[in-house]
Order: C-alpha cells, then structure tokens, then sequence
C-alpha cells in the first residue's frame, strides 16, 4: 500500500460519496503459555489467510443498507467468522482509527479492536470452518507470534514479511502498540527486521 493518512472516525465520514468505507477488526485474548515451555506466546491475536493468498483482518466492505459502519463490520464478522461471532457485537467504542488512501479506489479502512476471553476465541476458532465464506474468501485463521526468537528473526519479524492487504500490516503493528500487546521497541526491532517495513 502507498502512502496513507490517518483519521479519525468523524473526519473519515465527512470524507463524501465518493468513498468506499470498510471496516476490519482485531480479535485478541490472552494467552498464558509458553512455546517450547520457555517462550511466552503473551496473547492470541487472529489474523486470516485471503483468497488472494494475502494476510487480512476479518470484515470487509460496508453496505449502504448496513446503516452504520459497527453493522456491516458485525455482519461482515458473521460472513467470515460464523455464527459465533455474532455475540461479540463490536461498538464504536472498539475504534482504533481508520486510513484513506488517495488511489483511485478511494477507500478508506476502518479498524477496529476486541479483547476477548481465552474462551471466547478458542471458541470462534473452533466454529470459524463453519462461517458462510470458509474456503473461500477465507482460507482459514491464523494465529499472530508477538515473540521473536533467539536467533532475531524467527517469530513476529519472520510473521511481518509476508504479504499483507492493503493497510493490515500497518493496522497490525498500531494495535499492538496501542493495545500493549507487544512492548514498542520490540515492535520496532521486529519491524525493522522483518525487511518488510515501508
Ligand atoms: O485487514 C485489512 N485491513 C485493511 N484493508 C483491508 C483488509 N482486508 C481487506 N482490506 C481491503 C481490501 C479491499 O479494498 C477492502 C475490502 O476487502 P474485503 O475485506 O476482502 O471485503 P469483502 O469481504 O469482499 O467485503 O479492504
């Protein structure tokens, strides 16, 4: 993705008629163990492998019958996660920030978090082959490593070099930034050593 701006919700909706708005979400819990009985695994975070063979957020376009943007990402979350993810309502209280990018798609994405309990996401997990778009849309769930490895590369930064859609990447390390999932200088050496930064 090129360069895009951040905004908040309200300036992303006076943004016009002319853009698309859709709305991803990160779903994490956490989780108490450890890799290999040494490494802490700190929290589940979910991300999804995409028919297009890119890593994303589950959610997606909203609708202009939708009627606010919390709808068609909650029905977006249903589409893709399954019946069980329709107890998890996401609000706009779960709002993290949204991007727009100047390309002629114009589209802005609005991102979303949820701390769930372990249960809850094992659950969603377990129930995910079951949503309308498995093996389709979505190819299946993914877990996030938040450790680096030993040898520096291994884990979070071996994670980060895959290929991302759109501004998933860039959402992903803000999250966990601002959710205290990973310490920021950790993030920031992960980044860095992924060699798949900006
Ligand atoms: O995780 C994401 N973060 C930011 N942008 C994303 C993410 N996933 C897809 N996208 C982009 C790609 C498209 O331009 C739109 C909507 O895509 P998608 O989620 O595939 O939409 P539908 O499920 O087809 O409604 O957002």
């Amino acid at each position: 993705m090129g360069e895009s701006r951040l905004l908040s919700r309200a300036e992303a909706l006076e943004l016009g008629p002319g853009w698309r708005h859709a709305c991803h979400a990160l779903l994490c819990a956490p989780c108490p163990g450890r890799l290999f009985g040494r490494v802490p695994l700190r929290h589940a975070v979910l991300m999804q492998m995409r028919f297009d063979g890119r890593l994303g957020f589950p959610g997606g376009f909203v609708d202009p019958q939708d009627g606010s943007l919390e709808a068609g990402l909650n029905r977006e979350l249903r589409e893709e996660l399954g019946p069980g993810a329709a107890p998890l309502s996401l609000a706009e209280g779960d709002y993290l920030g949204a991007r727009c990018e100047e390309t002629p798609q114009r589209l802005v994405a609005h991102f979303y978090a949820k701390r769930l309990s372990l249960e809850q996401l094992r659950a969603l997990e377990a129930g995910a082959t079951k949503a309308k778009d498995h093996g389709l849309e979505v190819l299946g769930l993914v877990r996030v490593p938040l450790y680096t490895l030993r040898d520096g590369a291994g884990g979070l930064p071996t994670f980060l070099s895959n290929s991302f859609v759109g501004c998933a990447r860039e959402q992903l390390l803000q999250a966990l930034g601002a959710l205290g999932l990973v310490p920021e200088a950790e993030l920031r050496r992960a980044d860095a050593a992924s060699g798949n930064g900006p």
